[in-house]
């Protein structure tokens, strides 16, 4: 728990009260409130479509409520922008990372608003890097000022992003789900960067799905369901459990679903695949029924494996065998002929098509399925298809014909994942599914996973959630710099264990 210092912390910095926000259609927030104290780390936390983007928006102009109040610092607010909420001292850390990729860490942090001489004309190179070179040893990132942002991975991007936030001195600072592509180490770091910002007097607003790490690093925590308000606690007052009724607003008592499965024959053997510099001599097989999962620290290697296996990228040796016969996979479509579906990390990135409805968006690699014998389109298949996933789901849209692009983020990425669930094939590839998911469609999800192995589907789960690995799991890989360095069965899976191998250390 994170003491505070210096200051009152009763001192409430930003209060919004009855807010309402109402799209065609949805009640996106219905008289709902926020309370921000000086120097807390506050959690918001609610289930996919709850409200918690919108809130924030709203917050920081990009949309008008409809009703409520905004007090900060004492005085009513309504920004109009993003950019006149940053000038009052309010900055916002997004998921997507906003950096320019041809730019480096320097000019990235200040651009627009560089020490200049010679009345304006010149900028003044030297102070810029100096300036970022005190920052970044402020907040303790190991980060070279001149390396150009492409070469560098999300997790850095994502500590320049915050490096950013904090050189405007902002007093406020959303976080939207800052760890999820972060690695364990990364993820410390980010708490203690948390810690001595709020020590500072900083107040942090942190959005996350990840109800552990709340309980590590805020201090209360304001829950919402369905564009309600429900409620607000301080972190030490309530338990995992507790929490976790107040967002789902029923018992959940299984958060891991798994069946108990006879695994059957091999389906997919893979045999000495090799990528060089990426990864090296792997070989591994899985089996009807079976859930395999593969964990290791982000960059070890495991969407790389994959996504050779599907196709997506080239690997120089070895061999990917499908029931018995060597395949040859050059491109995806080999794969989804061979019997492979992919459902990959980035998949909003590389899976939602915005300018098609939810219900196309679910269909639309299942097309074949979805006509009648002759071939022909038939609504009603669609309609059904749809609606099974939909209703597993529980995708929250106001109708089959809404736009994916006006979706909640997490509701997105579940029509993504139903996309490939409808597509049945012999063995899925998952990497990280459910990422950015709530705590209940979570659950949905694994059971759903569950359900398509207890069918004979074999799975392959990439996760960094070791929970959700040793829950899920029949049988587990440990991938570090390329190479599968651990393989343990459910039963004999610890998560020091995994953590242990996944670093490289030696596990007794
Ligand atoms: N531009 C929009 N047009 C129509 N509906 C919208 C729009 N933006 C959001 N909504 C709806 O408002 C509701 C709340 O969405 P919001 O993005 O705030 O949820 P969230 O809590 O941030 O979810 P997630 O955890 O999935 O990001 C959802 O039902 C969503 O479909």
């Amino acid at each position: 728990m994170i003491e505070q210092r210096g200051y009152h912390m009763e001192d409430v910095i930003l209060k919004m009260e009855g807010i309402t926000k109402l799209f065609p259609g949805v009640r996106a927030l219905d008289n709902v409130q926020l309370e921000l104290r000086k120097g807390e780390v506050h959690a918001v936390i609610g289930e996919n479509g709850a409200g918690k983007s919108t809130l924030m928006k709203i917050l920081l102009g990009i949309y008008i409520a409809d009703e409520g109040t905004i007090v900060y610092k004492g005085e009513p607010v309504r920004y109009t922008s993003p950019l006149e909420a940053l000038s009052h001292g309010i900055a916002m850390i997004h998921q997507e990372i906003s950096l320019i990729p041809t730019m480096d860490v320097a000019e990235n942090i200040w651009l627009g608003r560089e020490k200049r001489f010679l009345k304006g004309r010149l900028i003044d190179r030297k102070a810029r890097y100096q300036a970022t070179e005190e920052l970044l040893e402020k907040l303790d990132i190991h980060l070279d000022s001149h390396a150009i942002v492409k070469n560098l991975s999300i997790a850095q991007m994502q500590l320049i992003e915050i490096a950013r936030a904090t050189s405007y001195d902002a007093d406020v600072i959303i976080m939207d789900e800052p760890t999820s592509a972060l690695t364990d180490v990364e993820i410390q770091l980010l708490y203690r960067i948390i810690r001595d910002l709020s020590a500072r007097g900083v107040s942090i607003i942190f959005i996350s799905h990840k109800i552990e790490e709340l309980f590590e690093v805020c201090n209360r925590v304001s829950v919402y369901r369905d564009g309600h308000y429900i409620g607000t606690h301080n972190c030490d007052e309530i338990t995992q459990p507790e929490l976790i009724n107040m967002i789902v607003g029923r018992e959940m008592n299984n958060l891991f679903p798994k069946q108990e499965v006879a695994i059957g024959d091999t389906v997919l053997r893979v045999e000495h695949l090799s990528s060089a510099g990426v990864f090296d001599d792997v070989s591994f097989e899985v089996h009807r029924g079976e859930i395999l999962g593969f964990c290791g620290l982000m960059g070890a290697g495991r969407t790389e494996i994959m996504r050779s296996i599907f196709g997506i990228d080239p690997h120089d040796s070895g061999k990917i065998v499908m029931d018995g016969k060597e395949v040859r996979i050059k491109k995806p479509k080999d794969a989804v002929r061979c019997g492979l579906g992919m459902v990959t990390e980035d998949r909003l990135r590389m899976g939602a098509i915005y300018a098609l409805s939810v219900m196309a968006n679910t269909t639309i690699a299942h097309f074949y399925a979805i006509c009648n014998k002759l071939g022909f389109y038939r609504r009603s298949n669609e309609m059904q298809a749809f609606s099974s996933i939909r209703d597993t789901l529980s995708v929250k849209c106001s109708s089959h014909k809404q736009k994916i692009s006006q979706l909640s983020g997490g509701n997105q990425q579940k029509v993504i994942i139903g996309r490939w669930l409808l597509t049945n094939p012999k063995v899925l590839i998952l990497d990280e599914p459910t990422r950015g998911i709530d705590v209940g469609s979570k659950s949905e999800i694994h059971r759903l996973i569950s359900g398509l192995a207890a069918q004979g589907m074999a799975i392959i789960m990439i996760s960094s959630e070791m929970p959700e690995i040793i829950g899920m799991s029949d049988r587990i890989l440990v991938v570090r710099h390329g190479k599968i360095v651990h393989e343990c069965m459910r039963e004999d899976a610890t998560q020091e264990g995994l953590i242990t191998y996944a670093f490289g250390a030696q596990a007794n």
